[in-house]
């Protein structure tokens, strides 16, 4: 949460002329707030909404060019985790200092809610191993602006596009750029 899957995610579709779908405005546009979704249903409810919005977003990007921006508890989900295996994904990897800021302000993220920085921290340390273990490409956005890391995810999307061509018709594996 808050690392800038949503932020970079659009740029970067703009830049490829491709579509952008971020989940989580799939979910808001179908059933309203996510935190009233929180409130009034409870998380399972919510993961349910949140796993058919991502299903329905990668269904409708195969074979057109679109860039697919999840909410950052999404891949938890098993169904989820294998329509990944068939996309290119990408882990933005972050840390609880980059975040602080962004998240002390948060009003819509209701797993923040309370102690915003040791929520993030303890999600963050479960969630980790999925997102190492599902990721093609990470990408350090410790520093630098939305713009900037735009281009580097980019650049390094062309890389990893170019390598695996080299190597076809094996994946690669995952390639972290610092
Ligand atoms: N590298 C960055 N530098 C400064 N602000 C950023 C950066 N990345 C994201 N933000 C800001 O942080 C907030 C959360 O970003 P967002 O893209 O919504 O994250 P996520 O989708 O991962 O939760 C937004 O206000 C966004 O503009
Ligand atoms: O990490 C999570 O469980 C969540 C992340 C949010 O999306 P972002 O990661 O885009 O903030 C949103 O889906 C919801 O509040 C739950
Ligand atoms: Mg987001």
């Amino acid at each position: 949460m808050a690392v800038g899957k949503s932020a970079i995610g659009r740029q970067l579709a703009n830049h490829r002329a491709a579509t952008f779908v971020d989940t989580d405005d799939l979910v808001v546009g179908q059933h309203g707030p996510i935190a009233e979704i929180f409130a009034s249903r409870g998380e399972p409810a919510f993961r349910e909404i949140e796993a058919r919005a991502v299903a329905q977003a990668i269904e409708q990007s195969l074979g057109n060019s679109a860039v697919i921006s999840l909410g950052g508890g999404a891949v938890l989900d098993s169904g989820t985790q294998q329509l990944l295996s068939r996309c290119m994904v990408v882990y933005l990897e972050c840390d609880a200092a980059t975040v602080a800021e962004r998240i002390a302000r948060n009003s819509v993220r209701p797993l923040l809610a309370g102690d915003a920085i040791g929520r993030w921290q303890t999600l963050f340390a479960a969630r980790k191993p999925v997102y190492e273990r599902l990721a093609n490409l990470v990408l350090d956005v410790r520093s630098g602006t939305v713009p900037e890391l735009t281009r580097r995810l980019e650049n390094a999307l062309q890389e990893y596009a170019a390598e695996t061509a080299a190597v076809a018709p094996m994946p690669a594996a995952t390639k972290k750029v610092d």
